[in-house]
Order: structure tokens, then C-alpha cells, then sequence
């Protein structure tokens, strides 16, 4: 498959991923996952947050969730790494039904070295990243202070602009790695 995003290059980049799970095993799910994830010929993942228990945002009738972050390396162009992890969404046993509600695995593609993506199925960087303290913790666990592409001002700027933390306490330690 070629990729037809006019910005982006084949090197490897660097993308960062949310991933939650509110149903069934949750903690399994995350970790099995990243596994898969890893599991692919051109995925790396490099460095993973803690895990976070977070209450449900946007639909409050469900259960908690658990919330990580991770940092890949990859060669996949972002469409095809998007392919890839709803591959493992699926594979993980998700049905899309209740928008905002729950789900056994549910995996955000947040940023990808800066790129700007608009199209019917993926929005680059992540559209909703910022307002979310189940997103901005985790991330700022695996976001390093020279990251070049201006994530690490984002997430900064936004923890800022969010102000004091609420509904998230930290759960674990990383599950991979
Ligand atoms: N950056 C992105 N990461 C993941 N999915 C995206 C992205 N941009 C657009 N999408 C599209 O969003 C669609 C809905 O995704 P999903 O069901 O996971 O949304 P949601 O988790 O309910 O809400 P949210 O996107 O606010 O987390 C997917 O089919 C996917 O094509
Ligand atoms: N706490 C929390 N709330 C959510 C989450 C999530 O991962 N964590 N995902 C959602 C759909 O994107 C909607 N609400």
C-alpha cells in the first residue's frame, strides 16, 4: 500500500498512541496490545507511561477505565499504522457501538512527527489530545523534553491550560518493556 499524504516520508518516525480499556480484563488488554503492536515488522514500541485509572468522559454511565500512552518507532505510513491498530482492536474483541462508550480496547493514534493529517478517516494531530487528562498524563510519561516536533509544548501547554488534575489516579507501572 502507498501512503498519499503529501507530508509524509518514508524514514522512520516516531508516533505516539493512547490506549484504554474499560471491560473485561483490563490490565491483560493493554498488555496484550502493545504486544501485538510490537509483534509487527515495522513497530517498535520504545517507551510505555504507567498506567492510569480514570473515570469515564463523555458517557459517565460505564465503567472505569485503565489509560496508558506509548511511544513507537515505525515505518508505516500513518494510515497504514492506523489499519494496524484497529486491526488489534478488533482482534482484541471491539464492537463499535455507543459513541464514547464502553470498549474492551480502544487505541488513538495522537501524533506522528508533527504531521498535519485531515482526511474521512484519520485526524492528525489528535483532535481531542489536549482536553484530556486520561490522554496528557500518560503522555507526559513517554514524551521526552527534547522531542523536535513540538509535542512536549503541547502537552505542556495543555496540562497548563487544563489546571488542576481530577478523575485519574495512577494504577500501575508500565506493562511492557
Ligand atoms: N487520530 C485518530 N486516531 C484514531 N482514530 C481516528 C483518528 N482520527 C480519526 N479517527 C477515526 O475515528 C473513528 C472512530 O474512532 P473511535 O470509535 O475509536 O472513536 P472514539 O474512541 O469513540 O472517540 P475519540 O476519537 O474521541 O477517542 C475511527 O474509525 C477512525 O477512522
Ligand atoms: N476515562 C476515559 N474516558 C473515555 C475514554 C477513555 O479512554 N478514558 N475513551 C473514550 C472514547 O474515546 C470516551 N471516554
Amino acid at each position: 500500500m502507498t501512503d498519499t499524504t503529501p507530508n509524509f516520508t518514508s524514514e522512520r518516525s516516531e508516533a505516539y498512541i493512547a490506549l484504554g480499556a474499560n471491560l473485561g480484563r483490563r490490565e491483560e488488554t493493554l498488555r496484550e496490545a502493545l504486544r501485538m503492536l510490537n509483534e509487527h515488522s515495522q513497530i517498535d514500541v520504545v517507551r510505555a507511561s504507567d498506567v492510569y485509572e480514570t473515570d469515564p468522559v463523555g458517557y459517565a454511565d460505564q465503567p472505569a477505565f485503565l489509560n496508558m500512552a506509548a511511544a513507537l518507532r515505525t515505518a508505516l505510513a500513518p494510515h497504514q499504522l492506523l489499519a494496524v491498530m484497529q486491526d488489534v482492536e478488533n482482534r482484541l474483541g471491539r464492537v463499535r457501538d455507543i459513541r464514547y462508550g464502553p470498549r474492551t480496547a480502544d487505541l488513538d493514534l495522537l501524533w506522528m512527527d508533527g504531521l498535519s493529517i485531515e482526511s474521512t478517516d484519520l485526524t492528525l494531530p489528535h483532535p481531542r489530545m489536549h482536553e484530556r487528562f486520561f490522554v496528557l498524563i500518560p503522555l507526559d510519561d513517554v514524551v521526552p523534553q527534547d522531542e523536535p516536533s513540538g509535542l512536549r509544548k503541547l502537552v505542556d501547554d495543555s496540562l497548563i491550560e487544563l489546571g488542576e488534575a481530577s478523575g485519574i489516579v495512577r494504577f500501575g507501572s508500565p506493562l511492557f518493556l
